[in-house]
């Protein structure tokens, strides 16, 4: 999907978008992040026209969006937002059929589909099929809204903040089933977020924006945090950029050092794993090294200084 100096001048004359370009990658998941009110939203509903963009286009493969008929449209791009939006005096079920409804599917298709969907994001279909929203937590809402966006399998899907209304232990919980359910899918999602560590957890690329959409940066997480293109993103990812950084940067075996002779006492870490986990296995065992280990055993050694170091190490 291509932005091509997209704008919106709201009637009463605000400029939330000026002219931004951007290319969003087939099946990835690219993340619009930035200050409160620079227009991620506004993006957002452009792509699926709640909003009319009063510049530029909206190339979806080769449909320009902007042009086509904006119901249909809605149909192939699926929307998740921030508190759900499911139709509170509808079940479940009825929830998440309601794209295949509009489409005309048969009653069987339809309710296969549904069963598909609530298996798929950890939602026993005989136990939560016939509820109403109200009958569910934050978190269960939040899944049956993300099996309704995908109810008609979607060619685009939508999320604004959507794990921002659950605590922080439910939202986390949420993110990761989310990204394995991504790891299948591998659909083209754009997802807007204010929080920074949800962004470098979910994004495959990052879009910083300041006010009036105006794109900052455009990058993978490890190159935005270890390579900030401006004093804006810099402010924005913060002084402790690094100790994220080492969220998205994994152990390998190029940074390992021979086992020492006793393994005794120290944590062990997985090969592949991040070198935050590891770098927390070693805070939380008071070890200054860690046992590196792949599926047949122990691989090799890291120290803490090494692992302080991916974090300032220069980004290729
Ligand atoms: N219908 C509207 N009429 C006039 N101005 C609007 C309208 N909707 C949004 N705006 C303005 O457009 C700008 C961008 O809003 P938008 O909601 O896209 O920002 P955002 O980055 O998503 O903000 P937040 O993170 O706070 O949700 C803001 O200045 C906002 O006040």
């Amino acid at each position: 999907m291509t932005l091509e100096g997209i704008g919106k001048r709201y009637p009463d004359g605000t400029e939330a978008v000026r002219d931004l370009s951007l290319e969003v990658r087939a099946g990835e998941l690219t993340v619009l992040i930035g200050p409160s009110g620079c227009g991620k939203s506004t993006v957002l509903r452009m792509i699926n026209r709640l909003v009319e963009p009063t510049s530029g286009r909206i190339l979806l493969g080769d449909d320009d969006v902007t042009r086509v008929d904006p119901v249909r449209l809605r149909r192939r791009i699926g929307y998740v937002i921030q508190n759900v939006g499911l139709f509170p005096h509808q079940t479940v079920r009825a929830n998440v059929g309601t794209v295949p409804r509009l489409l005309g599917w048969s009653k069987e298709r339809s309710s296969r589909r549904v069963d598909e969907l609530l298996e798929l994001v950890g939602l026993d279909p005989a136990q939560f099929g016939r509820r109403y929203p109200h009958e569910l937590s934050g978190g269960q809402r939040q899944r049956v809204g993300v099996a309704r966006a995908l109810a008609a399998d979607p060619v685009v899907l939508l999320m604004d903040e959507p794990f921002s209304a659950v605590d922080p232990i439910v939202r986390t919980r949420l993110q990761e089933e989310f990204l394995r359910l991504q790891a299948e899918m591998r659909k083209t999602i754009v997802l807007v977020t204010h929080d920074l560590d949800e962004a470098v957890r979910l994004g495959d690329r990052i879009a910083v924006l300041s006010e009036g959409g105006k794109l900052e940066q455009y990058d993978p997480p490890a190159r935005l945090l270890g390579a900030p293109a401006s004093d804006f993103v810099r402010e924005f990812v913060g002084a402790d950029r690094g100790i994220r950084r080492l969220a998205v940067t994994p152990v390998t075996r190029e940074t390992l050092q021979p086992l020492p002779a006793d393994l005794s006492g120290l944590p062990r870490v997985r090969l592949g794993g991040s070198a935050y986990d590891a770098l927390a296995a070693l805070l939380g065992a008071s070890a200054d090294r860690a046992v590196v280990v792949d599926d047949d055993g122990p691989v090799g050694a890291l120290t803490r200084q090494q692992l302080l170091d991916l974090g300032q190490q220069p980004v290729p």
